[in-house]
């Protein structure tokens, strides 16, 4: 159970606001964060790829603007993460720059991990930072998003950011080390090692949180474990208060795992192959058939035939030159711009579209072999 973690190779790492922020002072909790980064750290020295999912904000800047406490108004809340986001960024900054690491903020909202296109830019996006060793540090967008158009949690945020970069490995860190059989303050209640299957059961054990500085208490704690286990992902839910909880975790501290239905890919082709409309179809000459069917990306030089109107990011369907679909993937480019490179050799892109864009077609991590 411990190599979980340690066997990872992409770990995102949620924080939530309690641990980062002192309760007496509603200061940021410094000796604590450098701890954890050192956690990180070490990690990513070791080549596991890190990212971070971090609370904190609304927190930080309800202090800062000396906001009462109790319930906040979404305006409130607004601007308390814009002010709070600012110092929180600056933090991770400062400390992960002392382990010569790049820190890169990245504010999502809603829409950007569930609208498609947008999605994927993010994802391109978040795994160019990891190529170049940056350590990214994500929280919600809260100060642009409204409620209608909000997480509000980041347990989710995180369970979907590790979906959508197939990570595997998600760890919760709270102020508890895991799920138990009722909100732990309930006499009786027993802590569970293992989840293997999110049943109405295990949802019924989650209850709120218990400080008001918190969002989702359990109840988006196990949402987050049934999105990410549907996505290939472990997930932990583990006890963030202590110094270095991540190498206490891998040392075997007491924690909860939700164990991953499938694996990343085989998440990623299901919803590629299952769940999108395809837009439109290319038809590719035997070579490229060949090529797919040895697990290559699809080449423009391949492509014989455009056909239908799509964008970036839509879904295709590949056809071989009997007009039998063999794969489906998702588009590297335009319909208009493919109808320009079809038949054309990769290094001559950028000259035909003015613009240097990918060098295939359909990269083979967003393709699907549908037919042997
Ligand atoms: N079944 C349960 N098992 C464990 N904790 C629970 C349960 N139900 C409710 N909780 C509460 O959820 C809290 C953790 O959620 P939350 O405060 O939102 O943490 P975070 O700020 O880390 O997101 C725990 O401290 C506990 O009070
Ligand atoms: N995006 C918000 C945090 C929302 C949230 O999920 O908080 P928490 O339950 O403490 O993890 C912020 O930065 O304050």
């Amino acid at each position: 159970m411990i190599a979980r973690l340690s066997n990872a190779q992409r770990v995102v790492v949620k924080i939530g606001s309690a641990l980062l922020t002192d309760k007496e002072t509603g200061k940021l909790n410094r000796t604590w964060l450098h701890a954890f980064v050192e956690d990180v750290a070490t990690m990513r020295a070791r080549g596991q790829e890190m990212l971070i999912v971090s609370s904190g904000s609304i927190a930080l800047g309800r202090r800062a603007l000396g906001l009462p406490s109790g319930k906040l108004k979404l305006e409130e809340s607004q601007a308390a993460a814009a002010v709070g986001q600012i110092s929180l960024a600056h933090a991770y900054q400062e400390i992960l720059s002392a382990y010569g690491r790049n820190c890169a903020q990245i504010l999502l909202t809603l829409d950007d991990t569930e609208e498609r296109r947008r999605y994927l830019n993010a994802r391109s996006t978040l795994n160019t930072l990891l190529r170049f060793g940056a350590v990214p540090v994500i929280n919600e967008n809260d100060t642009v998003a409204t409620s209608e158009i909000r997480y509000g949690d980041n347990d989710r945020l995180a369970a979907r950011v590790a979906s959508m970069i197939s990570a595997d490995c998600l760890v919760l860190l709270s102020d508890v080390d895991g799920l138990y059989t009722a909100p732990p303050s309930e006499p009786g209640a027993t802590h569970i090692p293992e989840v293997a299957d999110i049943t109405p059961e295990i949802m019924g054990m989650a209850g709120d949180a218990a400080s008001e500085m918190s969002r989702g208490g359990m109840k988006t704690k196990v949402a987050a474990a049934r999105i990410a286990t549907d996505g290939g992902c472990n997930m932990a839910i583990a006890n963030g208060r202590t110094l270095h909880p991540l190498r206490a975790l891998e040392e075997g501290a007491r924690c909860t795992w939700f164990t991953a239905r499938t694996t990343p890919v085989a998440s990623r082709k299901r919803w590629i192959s299952g769940s999108l409309k395809t837009m439109g179809s290319i038809t590719v000459d035997d070579g490229a058939v060949n090529a797919l069917r040895h697990g290559r990306s699809l080449l423009p030089a391949g492509i014989t035939t455009v056909e239908g109107r799509f964008e970036r990011g839509d879904a295709l369907s590949i056809l071989d030159e009997q007009g039998v679909e063999i794969a489906r993937g998702l588009s590297a480019y335009s319909s208009e711009d493919a109808q320009r490179i079809k038949g054309h050799n990769s290094s001559e892109i950028e000259e035909l579209l003015g613009f240097a864009g990918r060098a295939e077609m359909v990269h083979r991590d967003d393709l699907v072999m549908t037919k042997a």
